[in-house]
């Protein structure tokens, strides 16, 4: 109508002179300042103030209008762009094809990932690909050298992993999908750990009399014993041996399992579920868990080892700030004054104090939940091979009659017992599956296979560790021996060892690509090198001890289950601690 206006009143003067449409407020403003200038016009049909400023606002508004429609049809355009790059890439991959919009996703849901896996290796060769959904592509790897190359050059993480220890402690500079920032991190807690952070004997000694206190009760629960070791000594490692004597560890510990328990069920949400009521309580807990760690690191602080090396300066820096609890209740941080430099060194002085706390929380985690199930596997094992907990025992007692200058250092001389160790991680790894990702850039495989950047990079680690190919025929069976070799005879079978007679020595697992419990490449467990050490110092101090029998009728079910995403054998299984005649 407006329009209408403005071209009658434009007809009537504007019959020599030609006017282009105004596209501003001014011109709008200037044209129709000319037009009533014009006397030889009807006055009426002169546009009003209001009717200016609506013809601008509309005009304005269908400006804004194709803006918008450019920006979205560029981001369409791009995302278009992106996925026929991605698909033209991913059709060198050999896989499944897939006819549904949720390509694989489905399948996947509805059976074993590990099978399907299985299947989809043994049709289609060692690289595999299954669509998630039209954008989402997972590779997974199955070649041990292949697997090798991977896991260097995929530097990264799924954002997934990062998400469940985020929403649990924050901010993270261990944990992090990226490469580029938990690098720094990754090397200086590697070579903290491997230097000698705690003696195994002492908290091997603490654990053994625990047990002794316990077990009158009868047999003892594998995983609860397990994850009660484990426990004890991740807090030993992280807090220092004052973590034995605090009397909030108990609790500590209830609270940790709590909330492994639902931290990947609220990281799988893809957007954080702020509506949901278990949520907030899930939040509560964390909450609580972190002013605990604070004040177990107040109890701790003198006798914390893990640098050994006290800052001085740190105390005064300290600002203790005040944490508020969910609950309303003040938890005072001591993180700001502890005098730990190791997580001082871990967290650049920029770094929130709060991330001090989440590094410890997130390695009490990951440690705890790993290291109980391993050592749940080797009881397991030992219990369930009782020839070999025989051979074992002698080994310890043979180590035992000449004891090295550094006893902690004993179970380096005990083979048969690393290679059950080790056995064991591979018979039944912790973690079924490692997962990469290239975030930025292509990988490129020496094969010539092409993965886009993005893709999920998987490696079926139980497949690998139970392949004929990289194990042989018994691959499927519990064989520790496969891990030694005789130094004149060669390596691999019982036989061959004769305790006292013949010399025989560990092979370095690391030198099969094939074996795989901790990772392996840039992103590899830092815990590995402590982890065996400590696990098998306190396997020896207990088979010194007792004899570990299985309380017969609780095996149940012989196939291992996931609890919390890792593996487990028998989980309900009991075990008895029969105490040796000396
Ligand atoms: C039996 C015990 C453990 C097992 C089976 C285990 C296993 C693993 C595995 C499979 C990974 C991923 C590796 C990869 O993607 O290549 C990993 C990562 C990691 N582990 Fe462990 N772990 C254990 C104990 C520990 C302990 C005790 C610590 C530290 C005190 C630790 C610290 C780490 C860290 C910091 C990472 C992350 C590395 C990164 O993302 O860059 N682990 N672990």
């Amino acid at each position: 109508m407006i329009n209408e206006k403005m071209n009658n009143s434009s007809s009537c003067f504007i019959e020599s002179s030609s006017f282009s449409v105004p596209t501003t407020f001014v011109g709008l403003v200037l044209l129709n300042s000319k037009i009533r200038s014009s006397s030889s016009c009807n006055n009426t049909l002169l546009l009003t103030p209001s009717e200016l400023l609506t013809e601008f606002v509309t005009r304005e508004f269908n400006a804004f209008l194709w803006l918008f429609l450019v920006f979205i049809t560029t981001l369409l355009v791009r995302k278009l762009f992106k996925f026929f790059t991605l698909w033209c890439k991913a059709r060198t991959i050999p896989g499944p094809s897939s006819s549904s919009f949720f390509g694989h996703f489905k399948l996947l849901s509805k059976g074993n990932f590990t099978d399907v896996l299985s299947e989809s290796h043994e049709k289609y060769g060692p690289i595999v690909k299954l669509w998630l959904g039209p954008t989402k592509l997972l590779v997974s790897v199955k070649d041990p050298l292949l697997i090798q190359e991977m896991l260097i050059k995929a530097e990264d993480k799924l954002p997934f992993t990062g998400k469940a220890f985020h929403l649990a402690f924050g901010k993270s500079s261990l944990f992090s999908p990226s490469y580029e920032k938990v690098k720094k991190n990754r090397e200086l807690l590697a070579t903290k750990l491997n230097e000698r952070l705690l003696n195994p004997l002492k908290v091997a000694d603490f654990i053994i009399d625990q047990i002794e206190n316990i077990k009158v009760k009868g047999s003892l629960g594998c995983g609860l014993v397990s994850q009660y070791m484990a426990f004890t000594l991740m807090g030993a490692t992280l807090f220092g041996d004052g973590f034995l004597t605090s009397p909030k560890a108990a609790i500590y510990e209830e609270l940790l399992m709590k909330i492994a328990k639902d931290a990947c069920f609220w990281a799988s949400y893809n957007v954080t579920p702020f509506w949901r009521r278990g949520f907030w309580r899930y939040q509560y807990l964390c909450t609580k868990l972190r002013c605990l760690t604070q004040d177990i690191l107040q109890h701790c602080r003198t006798s914390c080892k893990i640098l050994g090396s006290i800052d001085q300066n740190v105390r005064s820096e300290g600002s203790n700030p005040e944490l508020k609890s969910a609950d309303g209740a003040q938890c005072r941080s001591n993180v700001g004054s502890e005098n730990f430099q190791f997580f001082r060194d871990l967290n650049d002085c920029e770094n929130s104090k709060l991330e001090h706390c989440g590094n410890i929380m997130l390695m009490m985690l990951h440690g705890c939940q790993t290291t109980a199930a391993l050592i749940a596997n080797v009881l397991t094992n030992l219990v369930m091979h009782l020839e070999i907990q025989d051979k074992v025992y002698s080994e310890i007692s043979m180590v035992g009659k000449k004891p090295s200058k550094y006893e902690h250092e004993d179970v380096y001389r005990m083979p048969l017992l690393l290679a059950t160790v080790y056995e064991s991680s591979r018979l039944l790894p912790t973690s079924a599956m490692l997962q990469r990702c290239s975030l930025k850039n292509d990988l490129r495989f020496a094969t010539g296979v092409t993965i886009p950047a993005g893709t999920a990079l998987v490696v079926p680690v139980q497949l690998v560790h139970k392949d004929d190919f990289n194990w042989g025929k018994d691959a499927s069976d519990f064989n520790p021996y496969r891990f030694l070799s005789n130094s004149t005879k060669g390596s691999g079978s019982e036989e061959q060892f004769n305790y006292g007679t013949s010399s025989f020595v560990l092979n370095d697992p690391s030198e099969n690509a094939a074996f795989l419990p901790f990772g392996s490449g840039t992103r590899a467990c830092v815990g590995q090198k402590l982890v065996i050490q400590v696990v098998a110092t306190l396997l020896a101090s207990l088979l010194k001890k007792y004899e570990i029998k299985l309380n017969s009728g609780s095996i149940g079910d012989s196939e291992p289950i996931l609890k919390n995403h890792l593996l487990q054998h028998h989980p309900n299984l009991q075990i008895l601690f029969v105490k040796r005649d000396k």
